[in-house]
C-alpha cells in the first residue's frame, strides 16, 4: 500500500467522481463524508435493499479479471438483485477490505470500474467503509433501490400454467471463466474482441455482466410476471429457488433453451455439453422467471421493441416434481439442485 493514509485514500478514490448535480437530482441530501448518507424517499415507493461480496480467489484471480472488472462486476452483481425485484437501483455503499501490500493504482482501477458501472445505471455511490485485511482484497457492495408500493417481483409467486422465461443467453460466463483459468494468461494477452471474438465474448460475459434493469422494469410494469430471480448460481439452482419458494414444479424444455454461438463453439472444442454451463455455471446475471402464458407473445413483442429478447424456455406445473428437463428426445429427467455453492462442492 502507498504512503496515503486511510482518509486520504478514501478521498482519492471517491472525490469528484459523480457530480453534485447528479447526486442532488438523485435525491441525495448528504453523500460521502459524514457518519452516514441521507437521501429522500420517493413518495409511494418502497425501499429495496441488497448486498453482495466479491473476494479474491473465490470470485476473482489476477488472470480471470482485470482490476477495473473487479469493481465493475461487484457493482453489477449487486445491482442485478435489484433488477430481479423489478426495482430501480438508486444508491450504493462500497465496503472495501484491502491487504496491506496492495498498490494504490490497483485500487484506483477497481474504483474506475465501480463508478463506470454505477454511472451506467445511474446509481449514486453515497458511502462505504475501508479497512485493511489479512488475506485477499474483498469488496461488498450494498445497493438500495425503489419500487412502487407492493409491486416488487418475488421468487414465491410462480403459478401453475405460467411459462418460464429467460431474458438472455446463459452459460457464457462459466465458459469464459473455464477458458481464463485454463489459459492462465495476463490480461494483456487475452483474446481481443473482433479478432478472436468467440473467446473475447465469453470473457466479456464473465468480466462485465449487464444487470437486466430495463428488462426487470418491463416485467414489473406488465403486471403479468409471476416469479423473478437473477442467475448468479446457474439456471438449475435459480429455477429450484423459484419452484421451492412457490410450491410448484418447473419443466425446462431443452430445445427452447437458447445457446449463444460463442458458447456452442467453445463447448464443441472442449467436447462438453453446452447445457452443463447453462444449468450449473452461474454468474450470468440474466433474469429468469415466470409469467401468464396468454401474455407471453405480447411480452416478447414488448421486449423486441425495446431491443431485447425474451426467451420462453419452459412451463410451471402443479406437481411437486422439482425442476425437470424435457429432453429433445422427449424423455423427462430430473435436474439436480446444484450450481455454485460456497460450502458444498459437488
Ligand atoms: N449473512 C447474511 N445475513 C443475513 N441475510 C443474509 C446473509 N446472507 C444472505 N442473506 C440473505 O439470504 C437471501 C439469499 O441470499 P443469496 O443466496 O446471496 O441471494 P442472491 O443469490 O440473490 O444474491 C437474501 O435475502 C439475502 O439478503
Ligand atoms: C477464480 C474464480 N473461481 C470460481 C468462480 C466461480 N464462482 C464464484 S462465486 C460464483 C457464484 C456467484 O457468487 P455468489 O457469491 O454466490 O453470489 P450470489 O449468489 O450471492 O449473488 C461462481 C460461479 C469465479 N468467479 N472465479
Ligand atoms: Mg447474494
Ligand atoms: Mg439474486
Ligand atoms: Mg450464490
Amino acid at each position: 500500500m502507498s504512503s496515503l493514509d486511510e482518509f486520504a485514500l478514501i478521498r482519492r478514490l471517491t472525490e469528484g467522481k459523480q457530480s453534485a448535480a447528479f447526486q442532488q437530482a438523485s435525491g441525495v441530501d448528504i453523500g460521502i463524508g459524514d457518519d452516514a448518507a441521507v437521501a429522500y424517499l420517493a413518495p409511494g415507493c418502497q425501499l429495496v435493499m441488497t448486498c453482495d461480496t466479491m473476494t479474491e480467489s473465490v470470485h476473482f484471480q489476477p488472470h480471470t479479471m482485470r482490476d477495473s472488472d473487479v469493481g465493475y462486476k461487484a457493482m453489477a452483481a449487486a445491482i442485478s438483485d435489484i433488477a430481479a425485484m423489478g426495482a430501480i437501483p438508486r444508491y450504493a455503499l462500497v465496503a472495501l477490505s484491502i491487504p496491506q501490500e496492495t498498490p494504490q493504482h490497483k485500487l484506483e482501477a477497481v474504483y474506475q470500474g465501480l463508478y463506470e458501472c454505477a454511472n451506467r445505471w445511474s446509481v449514486v455511490i453515497v458511502g462505504g467503509d475501508t479497512t485493511s485485511c489479512i488475506g485477499g482484497l474483498t469488496l461488498t457492495v450494498t445497493v438500495i433501490g425503489e419500487v412502487p408500493d407492493g409491486q416488487a417481483l418475488l421468487r414465491s409467486t410462480a403459478k401453475t400454467g405460467d411459462v418460464v422465461f429467460a431474458t438472455g443467453e446463459l452459460g457464457c460466463s462459466a465458459a469464459g471463466l473455464e477458458y481464463l483459468l485454463q489459459q492462465a494468461l495476463p490480461s494483456e494477452q487475452w483474446p481481443q474482441a473482433g479478432k478472436d471474438s468467440a473467446e473475447a465474448r465469453l470473457i466479456a460475459a464473465h468480466c462485465r455482466p449487464e444487470p437486466q434493469i430495463e428488462m426487470g422494469q418491463l416485467l414489473q410494469q406488465s403486471k403479468v410476471c409471476g416469479a423473478l430471480n437473477d442467475v448468479s448460481d446457474g439456471l438449475a439452482s435459480e429455477a429450484w429457488e423459484i419452484a421451492q419458494a412457490s410450491g410448484v414444479g418447473i419443466d425446462l424444455i431443452e430445445d427452447r433453451i437458447p445457446i449463444a454461438d460463442e458458447l456452442m463453439a467453445y463447448a464443441e472444442k472442449a467436447e462438453k455439453d453446452p447445457l452443463h454451463y447453462i444449468l450449473y455455471g452461474g454468474e450470468d446475471y440474466k433474469l429468469i422467471g415466470t409469467m401468464q402464458a396468454e401474455h407471453a407473445i405480447e411480452m416478447q413483442i414488448k421486449f423486441r421493441e425495446a431491443g431485447h429478447t425474451l426467451y420462453i424456455i419452459g412451463y410451471v406445473n402443479a406437481e411437486d416434481s422439482g425442476v425437470r428437463l424435457v429432453q429433445s428426445s422427449g424423455y423427462v429427467v430430473p435436474i439436480d439442485k446444484k450450481g455454485y455453492n460456497h460450502f458444498r462442492k459437488d
